[in-house]
C-alpha cells in the first residue's frame, strides 16, 4: 500500500504528514459494549492477534460484567471468544478518552432509538449517543483517527458526525469517516461475524476515503474473503442497512398476513410458506409466521425509513413501509383476541403462563418482544400472569412489565404477574399456556405432566408454531396455534378432572 501525503488532498492549514493507516493500525476502540460493540470487537480481537481492541462504554455495571465470569448478554459461543482473548489484545474498559485518544480506527457501537419525545417522535432515530461519542472524539484526540460509524443510523448521519469533527479538529489531527454497518443477529451473533453474508463499507471516493477503506478492508480480510466485502458510497451503506431491516421485517409480516387469512379460511401458513419458499426468487429464509417481531431494531429501523421518507415528502413509500410496522402490531392484538376468546371470553382471574420472554430463542435480550405485549393486553384484561423464560433474569421481566408505556400503575404488575425458574411450575394451575419464544427446550417438554398441572379445560397458545399439535390434542389439550384451524376432540371429551 502506498504512502498518502494529507498536504496533497488537504487545504494546506495542516502540517504535512504521512498516513498509511493500514500499515500503522495497532489500535481499535470501540465506543459501545453493547449487543453489537461486544461480539463483533470480541471476534475482531480473536482473529487479529496483532491489533490491540479496547471496548468502551459509560456504563460501569456493563463493563464490570464485561470483565467477569458473567457477561451481560447471552450469546451462543461468546464466552470462549471473550476468555480466548480478554486480557491478551481485548480489554473493557470506562477510561473511554484513553481510549480514544490511542486508537487509529474507532467503532462508534451507540444504541440509537426511536425517539420518544420532539420532532419526529415514535420514529425518528434518536442520534444523541452518536453525537455524544463524535463531540467526545473531536474533544479528546491528539491524532488522525479513522472513525466507523457501525451503529444503524439515517442516511447522512455520518455526514453529521464529519461535520462535528471537522468543526473541532486539532491541528494535524485528520479524520475519515466510514459507514459500516452490522448484519449480526442476536442468537447467533458470534457466527454471524464469523461467517457473514457480507461486509457492508461505505467511504469517500476522494484518495483518503480509498485508503481508510482499505484500512478497514484489511482488517476483515484477517478472517473474510475479500469478495465479501462490498464497498460502496456512504449514503448507499447507510441506507442499505435500513432497507436490509426493511425488507426482513416485511417478509415477517407479509406472512402474518397471510397467516391471518388461513386461520379464516383453513388453509395451513406453514404449508403457504413452504410452497411459495421453495420458488428461488423468494427464498425460504424469514417466512415463518409468529405472534409478531421483536427485537430492538427492526420497529426501529422500519420507522426510521418511515421518518425518512416523510422528510423528503414521499408520503406514499412512507406509508408502504408504515404498513410493515401495523401489521405487526394488528398480529400481536390478533393473538392476545385469540386467546381472550378461546378462554369464553374472559380472562379475569385466570392464570396464564407465559413459556418464553426473550424476543427470539437463544438470547437473553427482551428488547421490543412480542410477550411484553401480550402480556400488557392479558393484563389489561385483569389476568394473572406465570411467566417462565430460560435465560430472562426476573428483574428484567419485572422492568419491562412496569415500564410506563406498558403499565399506567406499576403496582398492578406485582399483583397480576409472578416469575418463575420452572415451566412446570409456571404451568401449575394454569387455565392456558402460550408459547411467546421459540426456545428448542419446549419443545421437549412433558406436557402429559404440564397437562396434569393445569385446570381443565387446558389449553395451550402456540405463538411460534413449534409444539407437535396433535400430540397435544391426543393428551386432551385445546390448542390453537398461528395461521392454522386445528381440528380438535370436542370439548367435553377434554374435560378431565383436575389433579389440583
Ligand atoms: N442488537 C443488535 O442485534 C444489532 C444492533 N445494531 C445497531 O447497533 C447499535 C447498537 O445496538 P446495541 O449494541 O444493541 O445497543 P446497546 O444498547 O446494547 O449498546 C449500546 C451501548 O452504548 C453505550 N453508550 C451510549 N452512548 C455512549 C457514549 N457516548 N460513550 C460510551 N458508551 C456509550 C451504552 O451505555 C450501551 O451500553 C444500534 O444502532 C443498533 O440499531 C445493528 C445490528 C444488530
Ligand atoms: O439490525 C439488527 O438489529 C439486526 O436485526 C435482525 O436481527 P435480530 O433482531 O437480532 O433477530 P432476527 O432473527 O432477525 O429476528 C427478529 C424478530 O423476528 C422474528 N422472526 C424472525 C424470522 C421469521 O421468519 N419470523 C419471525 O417472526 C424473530 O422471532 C424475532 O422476534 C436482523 O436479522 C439482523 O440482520 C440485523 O443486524
Amino acid at each position: 500500500m502506498s504512502d498518502l501525503d494529507i498536504q496533497q488532498t488537504d487545504d494546506g492549514n495542516l502540517p504535512v504528514q504521512k498516513i498509511t493507516w493500514k500499515m500503522t493500525l495497532k489500535k481499535i476502540c470501540c465506543i459501545g459494549a453493547g449487543y453489537v460493540g461486544g461480539p463483533s470487537c470480541a471476534v475482531i480481537a480473536s482473529k487479529c492477534p496483532a491489533i490491540q481492541v479496547t471496548v468502551v462504554d459509560l456504563s460501569e455495571e456493563r463493563i464490570k460484567q464485561w470483565n467477569s465470569d458473567h457477561l451481560p448478554l447471552y450469546e451462543p459461543g461468546l464466552d470462549d471468544v471473550v476468555k480466548s482473548c480478554r486480557g491478551r489484545n481485548l480489554t473493557f474498559s470506562t477510561d473511554i478518552d484513553t481510549a480514544i485518544q490511542e486508537a487509529d480506527l474507532i467503532f462508534i457501537c451507540v444504541n440509537t432509538p426511536t425517539k420518544n419525545f420532539g420532532i419526529g417522535k415514535g420514529r425518528a432515530a434518536d442520534l444523541k449517543y452518536i453525537e455524544a461519542a463524535a463531540r467526545r472524539i473531536a474533544d479528546v484526540s491528539k491524532s488522525s483517527k479513522i472513525v466507523v460509524e457501525k451503529s444503524t443510523v439515517p442516511v447522512k448521519a455520518a455526514q453529521s458526525i464529519s461535520n462535528i469533527l471537522q468543526a473541532n479538529v486539532k491541528p494535524g489531527v485528520k479524520y475519515q469517516v466510514l459507514s459500516n454497518p452490522e448484519f449480526l443477529a442476536e442468537g447467533t451473533a458470534v457466527n454471524d461475524v464469523l461467517d457473514p453474508d457480507r461486509v457492508l463499507i461505505g467511504g469517500e471516493k476522494n484518495s483518503l476515503g480509498k485508503e481508510a477503506i482499505e484500512a478497514l478492508c484489511w482488517i476483515y480480510e484477517h478472517w473474510i474473503p475479500r469478495e465479501k466485502i462490498i464497498v460502496m458510497n456512504t449514503w448507499s451503506s447507510e441506507l442499505s442497512k435500513l432497507a436490509a431491516n426493511a425488507f426482513l421485517a416485511q417478509r415477517i409480516s407479509s406472512i402474518n398476513a397471510i397467516s391471518a387469512i388461513c386461520e379464516a379460511t383453513g388453509a395451513d401458513v406453514s404449508e403457504v410458506a413452504n410452497a411459495i419458499g421453495t420458488d428461488s426468487r423468494i427464498g425460504s429464509k424469514f417466512l415463518k409466521a409468529s405472534v409478531g417481531f421483536g427485537g430492538s431494531c427492526f420497529q426501529k429501523d422500519v420507522l426510521n425509513l418511515v421518518y425518512l421518507c416523510e422528510c423528503l415528502n414521499l408520503p406514499e413509500a412512507a406509508a408502504y413501509w408504515q404498513q410493515v410496522v401495523d401489521i405487526n402490531d394488528y398480529q400481536r392484538q390478533r393473538f392476545a383476541n385469540r386467546v381472550v376468546e378461546s378462554l369464553f371470553n374472559t380472562v379475569t382471574d385466570k392464570n396464564i403462563t407465559i413459556l418464553g420472554f426473550a424476543f427470539k430463542k437463544d438470547t437473553g435480550d427482551t428488547r421490543e418482544s412480542a410477550a411484553i405485549y401480550l402480556s400488557k393486553y392479558l393484563m389489561d384484561e385483569e389476568a394473572r400472569l406465570r411467566i417462565y423464560d430460560p435465560k430472562v433474569e426476573k428483574s428484567q421481566i419485572l422492568r419491562e412489565l412496569t415500564h410506563p408505556c406498558i403499565s399506567e400503575d406499576p403496582s398492578r404488575v406485582s399483583k397480576l404477574v409472578t416469575i418463575h425458574q420452572d415451566p412446570y411450575e409456571a404451568a401449575e394451575g394454569s387455565h392456558a399456556l402460550i408459547v411467546c419464544t421459540e426456545w428448542d427446550e419446549f419443545k421437549t417438554l412433558d406436557y402429559h405432566k404440564i397437562y396434569q398441572k393445569m385446570l381443565k379445560p387446558a389449553f395451550i397458545f402456540d405463538g411460534r408454531i413449534i409444539l407437535d399439535h396433535e400430540a397435544l390434542i391426543e393428551i386432551g389439550f385445546h390448542v390453537e396455534t398461528i395461521g392454522k384451524r386445528l381440528s380438535r376432540k370436542p370439548v367435553h371429551r377434554s374435560i378431565a378432572p383436575s389433579t389440583q
